[in-house]
């Protein structure tokens, strides 16, 4: 059985536009993949189609060999998780409190009742903020549970988000455009998280990786997917995308020798 995520032949068009054309791509069950493309190619698209916001014209997704039809209040329950560009996370929070939301769909009485101090909740808190807790550990950012999301800088609250997705204990996780607006060294540091997720113990997650930044891209994937105007053009290794002549060209000499962002 084909192990992780594969979309086969998805196509979604705006109107007269074909934002992705007969797009096929499997995301390693355990490895990183990443999807790059100059501006317009399509990567937000595709995105929106494995998180089910966006629904293909034909095409189909499959889950470990099965059909997925993505919903985005149900993907958590299928093992996937997600952030979206910019953090958003809920500023009248504690950021351990916003990563707690992330593992909400595995308590039992849920996480108001849990918020509101309710007596049959005590016991799924307590699991939730250990877990919660554990995996801001891992990230190196639990000395700042108590804070408020506003008082930080933006790495640590990209962190928190990144926390927030992990505390679901995916098995595939989406990331879309996650070093936005991070400087050079966060990235560095990003790339060596990312990296390390296919291998987490004890939750290994697959990654699908949709970024502009090449250094990232370069640093962390397994296997990359070019698109350009909503095609693919390349997939392949790091070093197979950087020297095929169609990348180049897509990105009109841009380099992909990992000093674009
Ligand atoms: N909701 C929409 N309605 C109409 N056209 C859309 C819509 N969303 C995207 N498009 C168009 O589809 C094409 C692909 O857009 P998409 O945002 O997926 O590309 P992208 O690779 O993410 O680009 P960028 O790197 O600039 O974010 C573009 O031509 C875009 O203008």
């Amino acid at each position: 059985m084909e192990q992780g995520l594969a979309l086969h032949q998805v196509r979604v068009r705006f109107g007269g536009l074909t934002a992705l054309d007969d797009v096929s791509l499997r995301v390693p069950a355990t490895g990183v993949l990443g999807v790059i493309g100059p501006n317009g190619a399509g990567k937000t698209t595709l995105f929106n189609v494995v998180c089910g916001f966006v629904t293909p014209e034909s095409g189909s997704l499959t889950l470990d060999g099965r059909p997925l039809r993505p919903r985005p209040h149900r993907l958590n329950r299928l093992g996937i998780a997600r952030t979206l560009q910019g953090t958003g996370l809920f500023p009248g929070l504690t950021v351990l409190e916003n990563v707690m939301t992330g593992a909400t769909h595995t308590a039992r009485a849920g996480f108001l009742s849990a918020l509101f101090g309710l007596p049959r909740s005590d016991r799924d808190e307590r699991r939730l903020r250990r877990h919660a807790l554990a995996v801001l550990d891992e990230l190196g950012i639990a000395g700042h549970a108590d804070a408020a999301p506003a008082t930080l800088p933006f790495a640590v609250r990209q962190r928190v988000a990144l926390a927030r997705a992990l505390a679901a204990r995916p098995r595939l996780l989406l990331l879309d455009e996650p070093a936005g607006g991070l400087g050079a060294e966060d990235i560095d540091d990003l790339a060596e998280l990312v990296r390390g997720l296919p291998r987490r113990d004890p939750d290994p997650c697959a990654v699908l990786l949709v970024e502009h930044h090449m250094d990232l891209v370069m640093a962390v994937c397994d296997e990359v997917t070019v698109l350009d105007f909503g095609k693919v053009i390349a997939s392949g290794t790091p070093e197979q995308i950087r020297d095929d002549p169609a990348v180049t060209d897509a990105y009109l000499g841009a380099a992909v020798d990992g000093s674009a962002t």
